[in-house]
């Protein structure tokens, strides 16, 4: 049992879709379903899980938010004993909506609130450090920021900007019981891909930003992808199978994040009973909304960052 040394800071992080069908390792779209977490300074290590992972994470060094946390203090320059961590998570783990992503955002954000030689957020530099340890933008950007956003890679590092989304991106999330590491689904990527498909690609994820902010009508044409959908595919037979369901039902179904998860982005609120008859038994339907402003910090009840 460690001992508390100072104030607590709570922190709320949203899930996240990211890809959207075409802009692999750019998009990701922040949701209204979170994990949330009560942070402070203590003289060891105690971390307490509720809700998901609470049967396997680890409760030491190891634990993701914790690893977060540190390296957010090793970059502030500052070394605090140690910390009491109570999570209470309810974004599913290994299902493409973004657990490990929101998990380093709120050991960062916990970091920032906390250190006491720091005053507010550089949510620059909090881009920077968790797009070194997510190891893609895409997710960690929309967590911090809320809305769609948009990262990209260039000489000043990661940058990312957010978007607000057309009132009929509605979005729907369909969550098997089973879990694909995004590690390992990244590792079904070719190196190399045809120039054809880059440029379909790079056509539809064009066509994306401006059906989910003006034009939705078009969503179904903007979330075609040929870049990692159908090489991830082999990997996870009952999303592919669920997305094309969808798809040829007419809903702009696409594989969330590296999966085996789904998302629809257009579904009205009459589609969730349709879409809940092509769900095959067992996977979770969660009719959600998309969270407008990314992750929030608040000490007491004075919230300090959005
Ligand atoms: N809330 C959390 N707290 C601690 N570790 C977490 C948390 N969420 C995710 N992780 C870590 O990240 C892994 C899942 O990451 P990943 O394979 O990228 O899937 P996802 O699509 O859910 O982000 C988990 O197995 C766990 O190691
Ligand atoms: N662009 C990444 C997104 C991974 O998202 P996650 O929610 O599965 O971690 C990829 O497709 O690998």
């Amino acid at each position: 049992m460690s001992t508390v040394m100072g104030p607590s800071v709570r922190i709320r992080v949203p899930a996240t879709s990211a890809n959207l069908g075409p802009a692999f390792d750019s998009a990701g779209l922040a949701l209204s379903l979170y994990d949330e977490l009560e942070v402070s300074v203590a003289d060891g290590l105690e971390v307490v899980v509720e809700g998901y992972g609470a049967a396997d994470l680890p409760r030491d060094e190891d634990h993701l938010v914790v690893r977060a946390f540190r390296a957010a203090c090793a970059d502030l320059g500052w070394a605090p004993p140690g910390l009491a961590l109570h999570a209470r998570n309810g974004i599913p783990q290994g299902r493409g909506l973004g657990s490990s992503a929101a998990a380093v955002i709120a050991g960062i954000l916990a970091a920032w609130a906390l250190c006491p030689a720091v005053v507010g957020v550089d949510d620059e530099r909090v881009l920077a450090l968790a797009d070194a340890i997510e190891g893609h933008p895409d997710n960690v950007a929309a967590c911090l920021l809320g809305g769609l956003t948009l990262s990209w890679s260039g000489p000043d590092g990661v940058r990312a900007t957010s978007l607000t989304v057309h009132r009929q991106v509605t979005p729907l999330v369909c969550v098997p019981t089973s879990t694909l590491s995004t590690h390992v689904a990244r590792g079904l990527l070719p190196d190399l891909v045809p120039h054809g498909d880059a440029a379909f690609n790079a056509g539809r994820s064009a066509l994306l930003v401006h059906a989910l902010t003006t034009a939705p009508t078009l969503l179904m044409e903007a979330t075609e992808d040929r870049l990692h959908q159908p090489q991830r595919a082999s990997a996870m037979p009952g999303t592919a199978a669920l997305v094309a369901d969808l798809r040829d039902a007419g809903h702009a179904a696409v594989v969330s994040g590296a999966g085996p998860g789904v998302l629809v982005v257009d579904a009205r609120p009459e589609d969730a009973a349709l879409v809940r008859t092509v769900v095959p038994e067992g996977w979770e339907v969660l009719d959600l909304a998309v969270e407008p402003a990314g992750a929030r910090i608040r000490y007491g009840d004075r919230a300090v960052s959005s």
